[in-house]
């Protein structure tokens, strides 16, 4: 595509507003601002398009919903006039023009003959995912930049099980998009014309009492809870975005008693003027729940991104310090509790099984097959978690009882197909509040985790690399890995190399080559010597490489040690 060209024809569109013009006209002589925004569209990553609010073809703004909504309409209406008829469930966070693209989508869709329900303000994004599931629409669309910083919107798309659609298919979203001009190939309907015509239906409350209903059916152990409910205490942030409502009701229904929630950040807000990142992932946005547990003598405190699928924890050390727990550390806690729990309720299924991605903790896959429970691998992304749950279900060959990513992710239940931070606070409390009626906070529990089934640590180095040179830079980077791939790491042996992308597996010893079962994702796996795994992949949300380093020591200090060890060969990685 040429970018100047393109620029072009924006420049000149008439669809395009005068702050729009304005905007384009102000990058006339800077090349390269031209060529960041216009030398391609945005891809279907992880999850859907991402991108920087500006005005661009690279960018996310009102053209890129329509036409990517003209395109997922197309993809929608060759399922016939049933799927039209099913329609389209659409769902928006609490960003900047969140409500603004969600309804332009809805309009694109009504003017294609989609029927769509549009709910009514900002939801958590496992509601939309339940919504299409309850309502029986054949797809849904996610306005959201989910934990991004504040300058990004996102496109989620999914299919009918309530899952984002897997790669093939989002594939044939931007194969049609090839085909559709990006201002004259859009239809649209009014709408408020379409809210008339019973094109386009609001969802609000109603929904919200369905989906409780089924995450509050998941509390596992009301009387525990209620055993310590006048003295356990907790601190909350939603961050400035949509767990404000639905998390507090779900500890409510739980029966917790002293839920302290940061007032600045129950403030609905696009700019997240209290953090510089909404990411529960970045510990220093806890800074004010953490003064707030500090003053009320609280040992736990909860925090979901801005469209509540993710939910971080922090808890109270035995120097009277937080520290953040890990997604996976926070993982491995849940997925105890809840076999434990499951067993003591006498609701453990048959076949029971635990999901997690390949850059998440082996120390999972050590909990579950210690009690019984299977654990099975997919990508990153939970609409991979979904296809595998589908299918091991829908086989007889498993019933899964938990999925989660390093990331921050957790999935559980059978009434949504992606992460769920109102369903995982809830437990994450029962949890907390559970070990409390132990005499133990959650800091004391992940202590007999590691006593129990061994040392692991884990840490993600997030390589980032903006722009357009940064897209090069990674892309370099992955290709020097593969042409150069290292035969050590930090003076440890590369005793396996695999390579995701084809699924081969090369024994570095021996020089065989063989093939795993997954194939398909740009991701490269080196397996040491010490039994420690480094992963490296380029982010499909942002622009960065991540390097996860998986591995295993006698003790804290050895499994930290090696950490810091591998961390070196890491930080060399950087251009
Ligand atoms: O590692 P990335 O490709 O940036 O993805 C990070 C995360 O982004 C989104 O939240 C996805 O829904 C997650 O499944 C994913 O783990």
């Amino acid at each position: 595509m040429d970018f100047m060209q393109e620029y072009e024809k924006w420049l000149h569109s008439p669809a395009l507003s005068p702050e729009e013009h304005a905007e384009l006209e102000s990058i006339k002589d800077d090349p390269k601002e031209i060529e960041s925004r216009f030398f391609g569209p945005l891809e279907f990553g992880t999850a859907g398009l991402r991108g920087t609010m500006y005005t661009g073809l690279h960018n996310m703004n009102i053209h890129v919903i329509r036409w990517a909504t003209q395109g997922f309409a197309d993809v929608i209406a060759a399922e016939g006039e049933e799927g039209k008829h099913r329609g389209v469930a659409i769902c928006m966070d609490c960003r900047n023009h969140s409500m603004e693209f969600a309804r332009a989508a809805a309009e694109v869709c009504a003017a294609n003959g989609i029927h769509v329900r549009i709910f009514d303000s900002l939801r958590p994004t496992p509601e939309l995912s339940f919504a299409v599931r309850e309502y029986g629409c054949q797809a849904g669309i996610n306005v959201t930049a989910s934990h991004n910083p504040k300058e990004y919107n996102g496109y989620k798309v999914y299919w009918s099980d309530g899952a984002q659609l897997p790669p093939h298919h989002a594939d044939a979203i931007a194969k049609r998009l090839e085909e559709i001009d990006i201002f004259d190939g859009v239809k649209r309907m009014d709408f408020e014309e379409a809210v008339k015509s019973g094109l386009i239906e609001t969802m609000g409350d109603e929904t919200d009492r369905k989906f409780m209903a089924n995450v509050t059916a998941m509390i596992n152990d009301r009387e525990t809870v209620a055993k310590v409910a006048d003295t356990f205490k907790l601190v909350y942030t939603p961050f400035h975005g949509c767990g404000y409502k639905l998390v507090p009701e779900a500890l409510t229904a739980l029966g917790i008693k002293h839920l302290i929630p940061v007032p600045e950040q129950m403030v609905i807000d696009g700019n997240f003027p209290t953090v510089v990142s909404p990411n529960p992932e970045n510990p220093e946005g806890f800074y004010l729940a953490i003064d707030l547990a500090k003053k009320n003598d609280v040992d736990f405190i909860l925090g979901t991104d801005p469209d509540s699928d993710r939910v971080g924890i922090m808890v109270r050390n035995h120097e009277g310090e937080f520290q953040p727990v890990t997604g996976n550390q926070t993982g491995v806690l849940l997925l105890d509790y809840l076999i434990g729990a499951l067993k003591r309720s006498g609701k453990m299924p048959a076949n029971p099984v635990a999901l997690k991605t390949i850059v998440t903790t082996e120390m999972a896959r050590k909990v579950a097959e210690s009690n019984g429970v299977k654990c099975f691998d997919t990508f990153t992304g939970f609409k991979f978690m979904a296809e595998k749950k589908n299918a091991l279900e829908e086989s007889g060959e498993g019933k899964v009882i938990f999925s989660y990513e390093e990331s921050y992710g957790y999935m559980l239940g059978d009434y949504v197909r992606d992460k769920d931070a109102v369903t995982a606070s809830m437990l994450l409390t029962e949890m907390a509040a559970w070990y409390d009626a132990q005499g133990m906070t959650l800091f004391d529990a992940l202590n007999a985790l590691y006593e129990k089934y061994g040392w692991y640590a884990e840490k993600t180095h997030n390589l980032v690399m903006p722009g357009l040179d940064g897209l090069r830079d990674m892309a370099k980077l992955m290709k020097d890995l593969r042409e150069n791939p290292p035969t050590e790491i930090s003076g440890v042996k590369v005793i396996v190399r695999k390579d995701y992308t084809d699924g081969s597996v090369i024994d570095c010893v021996t020089g065989a080559k063989s093939r795993m079962e997954l194939s398909g994702s740009n991701v490269l796996r080196y397996e040491l010597e010490d039994g420690t795994v480094i992963l490296v992949r380029p982010s499909g949300t942002e622009p960065k490489i991540k390097v996860y380093i998986l591995t295993q020591g006698a003790d804290a200090a050895a499994s930290n040690a090696n950490l810091e060890k591998y961390g070196r060969w890491v930080a060399a990685l950087k251009p």
